[in-house]
């Protein structure tokens, strides 16, 4: 009988390879990454499996139990056998935006690749959980739950957890708090109309509106809306720290099933998508995590002026939506 629950990372770049190092380092689940070779001069070469080889060494070094494999897959999806027992996939695989570039420029490379990783999710791991990272993540998140057809509680992509980190970090700079005593929420599209909630924000229980003037509370959320292309300009490419962290606190919750409350973007419809006003595609909102996937939709309270910046980020990502069906219809249609 399987004891430990096994975490797949599909594509081991920057985010996935930390995503991989960081879970393996809390010692709660075996994981398996999966990449493509890279050519080296005439050599063909399997990073993925010196990644994960050097991960498992590390975890001696620092006498922590788990098993860390690498997996070389190819473009047109073989090799992903090793998918067989995941009880959760994380989608790392994909390209990252450079500086001058919007998350959506990445959408019709980065859906060739979801096709074939998802087409091979449902052949191999069909029970898992699946978290999408791969930009734009809500329109890529929504091409997954179509391309995969499972329950839309058990297809989740990764962004708000990160935007609220970065949230939290320039309060807790500005007023010089531990994070920790810091709750900011953002939801919305991951995109630069993000919706920092600064109604519900609060450091130890005091409303963050009293503690920061407007100025400087409307400085914060701009921080935080463009948040993803201040460290693209600085790096050359995105960000993956904070992303591998952000992933990590979503496995955990799944795995432990401790009900988190954290933002996910995640299929919209019926009355909750009623309440947000969407129906039929993924934004980040509140939701509850356990060994389930998404428990529970949270239906958060907003503002008027909240739900006007609300409204405009649900646009955002709606207006790509049929071009998300486009591509999914001209793919099936090959
Ligand atoms: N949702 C979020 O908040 C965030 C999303 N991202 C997104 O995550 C994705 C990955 O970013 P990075 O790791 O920085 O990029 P990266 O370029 O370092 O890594 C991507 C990896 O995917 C692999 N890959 C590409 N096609 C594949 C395929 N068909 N099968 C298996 N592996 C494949 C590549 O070989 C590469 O190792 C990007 O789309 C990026 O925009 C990054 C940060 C945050
Ligand atoms: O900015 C990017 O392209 C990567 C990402 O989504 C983020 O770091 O928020």
């Amino acid at each position: 009988m399987k004891m430990r629950k096994v975490v797949s990372v599909v594509g081991a770049g920057n985010v996935g390879e930390h995503t991989a190092s960081l879970l393996a380092i809390r010692g709660l689940v075996d994981v398996r990454m999966f990449d493509l070779p890279k050519r080296d001069g005439e050599r063909l070469i399997e990073p993925v499996k010196g990644k994960a080889l050097d991960i498992q060494q590390m975890l001696s070094a620092l006498n922590i139990d788990g098993r860390v494999e690498g997996y070389t897959v190819s473009p047109e999806g073989d090799g992903y056998e090793a998918l067989e027992g995941s009880d959760i996939v994380i989608i790392t695989a994909g390209f990252p935006r450079r500086p001058g570039m919007s998350r959506e420029d990445l959408l019709d490379k980065n859906i060739g690749v979801l096709q074939v990783i998802t087409s091979k999710i449902k052949q191999y791991a069909k029970d898992a959980i699946v978290i999408v990272v791969t930009n734009p993540v809500d329109l890529m998140t929504y091409a997954a739950y179509r391309m995969l057809g499972f329950p839309k509680e058990r297809v989740i992509g990764m962004a708000g957890v990160l935007d609220s980190a970065r949230f939290k970090t320039f309060i807790s700079r500005e007023i010089k708090v531990s994070p920790q005593d810091i709750h900011a929420y953002v939801i919305g599209g991951h995109g630069d109309e993000m919706v920092p909630l600064i109604s519900i924000s609060n450091v130890g229980g005091i409303p963050l509106k009293d503690m920061l003037s407007k100025e400087k509370l409307n400085e914060l959320i701009k921080r935080t809306q463009f948040g993803g292309g201040e460290i693209v300009d600085l790096m050359g490419t995105s960000a993956y720290h904070a992303p591998a962290a952000s992933i990590v606190e979503m496995v955990e919750a799944i795995v432990t099933d401790n009900k988190r409350i954290l933002p996910c973007s995640v299929y919209l419809e019926g009355e909750t998508g009623e309440y947000y006003g969407v129906e039929g595609f993924c934004v980040g909102v509140p939701v509850k995590l356990g060994n389930c996937g998404v428990e529970d939709i949270i239906k958060i309270p907003m503002l008027p002026e909240e739900r006007e910046m609300w409204q405009r980020s649900v646009e955002s990502v709606r207006r790509n939506v049929k071009t998300v069906e486009e591509l999914l219809n001209a793919r099936s249609a090959v």
